[in-house]
């Protein structure tokens, strides 16, 4: 498998625990590879989506939030066509899925929030008690982590996997189009605020842990989805 997500997402995941650890835990998960060979449980899935719909609707708060937090007409460009993608594109696949199913848009943006509402507050927070690389660590587990997972499951999806659509979403091109984009976006934000050898800097271990709680959240996620409505 190959990608390339620029250099700090590089550092920051081999920081949570690279082809191991918790980055593993998260892009292996067992909701993850039901969804590559079509075990996962449909009402799983289904529970999953209603409450990805919600996630996305604060996430896009957190991404808007990164607009505020500019400094660069780049970053400023990048963090609003990210807004547009996920409020406009991202979110249509839920809506889809869901309306086949019965479930109008209007039921998913009333959705009540379980478990997840830690993530995204989360992410929120740390931009809104820190700076532009706070909430870039922090938002990278989403962007790049499904983007690995995506690119993993188009190629080894088990072919009639009933998922196919959410694993075309992230495997496809424009998706990980974005991943790179964003990746090399967060590069210059750091080199731009850290210098060239950010690892160095005092801050690289706070960023770290963001990037590493985001990432444990993300494994919440899954585990959320896995367990079904209450
Ligand atoms: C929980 C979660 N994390 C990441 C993504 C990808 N934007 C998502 N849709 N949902």
């Amino acid at each position: 498998m190959s990608f390339d997500y620029g250099n700090s997402f590089a550092l920051w995941r081999e920081g949570a625990g690279g082809a191991g650890g918790a980055w593993h835990d998260y892009t292996h998960h067992a909701f993850v590879e039901g969804l590559r060979d079509g075990s996962l449980p449909r009402e799983s899935f289904l529970h999953y989506l209603k409450q990805d719909y919600v996630f996305l609707v604060h996430f896009s708060r957190a991404w808007s939030l990164a607009v505020v937090k500019s400094e660069t007409l780049e970053e400023l460009r990048a963090c609003a066509a990210t807004v547009n993608a996920l409020v406009n594109f991202e979110m249509g696949l839920h809506v889809k899925t869901c309306a086949a199913e019965g479930i109008t848009e209007a039921e998913l943006f009333a959705a009540e929030e379980f478990e997840n509402m830690a993530y995204t507050r989360y992410v929120i927070d740390a931009g809104m008690q820190g700076d532009y690389l706070d909430l870039m660590a922090a938002l990278a587990p989403c962007v790049m982590g499904y983007g690995e997972i995506g690119l993993r499951l188009g190629r080894e999806a088990v072919p009639g996997t009933p998922y196919q659509d959410w694993i075309d979403t992230y495997a496809r091109e424009e998706f990980q189009q974005v991943c790179a984009e964003a990746g090399a976006m967060i590069d210059n934000a750091v080199r731009r605020r850290l210098g060239d050898d950010p690892a160095a800097s005092p801050r690289w271990a706070v960023l770290q842990q963001r990037f590493t709680t985001a990432t444990e959240l993300e494994i919440g996620f899954w585990s959320m989805g896995l367990r079904g409505p209450k």
